[in-house]
């Protein structure tokens, strides 16, 4: 079974995110490539590791008009991608016209919508305009996804359970704000360990820094991967 880690591969450079990737292949994680990345290598780079086997994330959060979301989410599927996301707070009618012009494709990632970043706490969330707490804001975002026909959430670990209880079985949570016990939050706000995440309902975990950042990137993702199965 492939492992529930999407990699991140947040590199300014090809150099770099291929000194990564080369070590690694399909069966040990997914992979995430997002603004950073595909804004310095664009398309073909995508294209590269789905080449290569891997099943990519393209996480550039589309947030736009209905027709622009659209036509986006209509040309990241052209690219393979196996999983993409928009944002929830797009509205409704942005998801739905998503999810309408996927499924015209004969290629269908998955479509997921991104709730509250998990960079963000309770004052970031206040001083925005939100009321309530993120868990609260998180859920009712959660539902709206899911009624426009979503496939899944980007939420924090913190929310998964929650989530879970009111979302149908096969609702896709995806979930950074993951951090081993040991490591530095950097600007993550809402966070949980990579096997209470998977124990509180999460289906994929994405991780970045603690592994791109570490000595050994390979020995880290090796050690969260084995740390899942504890
Ligand atoms: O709410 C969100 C949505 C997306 N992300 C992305 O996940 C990774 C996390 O990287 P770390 O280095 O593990 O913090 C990064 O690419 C973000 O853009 C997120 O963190 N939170």
């Amino acid at each position: 079974m492939t492992s529930p880690v999407i990699v991140a591969l947040d590199f300014p450079n090809q150099a770099q995110a291929l000194a990564l990737v080369d070590q690694l292949d399909a069966s040990l994680c997914r992979l995430k490539v997002g603004k950073e990345l595909f804004t310095r290598l664009g398309p073909d780079f995508v294209e590269k590791l789905v080449g290569r086997g891997f099943d990519v994330f393209l996480d550039l959060k589309f947030h736009d008009i209905p027709n622009t979301v659209a036509a986006a989410c209509d040309a990241a599927a052209d690219l393979g991608v196996w999983m993409m996301n928009v944002h929830a707070s797009g509205g409704r009618k942005m998801m739905e016209a998503a999810r309408e012009r996927l499924a015209g494709k004969s290629h269908q990632p998955k479509l997921i919508a991104v709730t509250i970043l998990t960079s963000l706490g309770e004052s970031d969330i206040q001083e925005i305009g939100f009321s309530g707490t993120p868990g609260e804001n998180v859920l009712r975002l959660a539902a709206l996804a899911e009624s426009s026909g979503l496939d899944g959430v980007v939420c924090s670990p913190l929310e998964a359970a929650a989530i879970r209880e009111q979302a149908s079985k096969d609702f896709l949570l995806v979930t950074p704000g993951v951090r081993p016990a040991t490591a530095s939050l950097d600007d993550q706000k809402r966070v949980m360990t990579p096997a209470d995440a998977m124990a509180a309902g999460s289906n994929y975990l994405v991780i970045g820094r603690p592994v791109t950042a570490a000595e050994d990137p390979l020995q880290a993702l090796r050690d969260i991967t084995a740390s899942l199965k504890e």
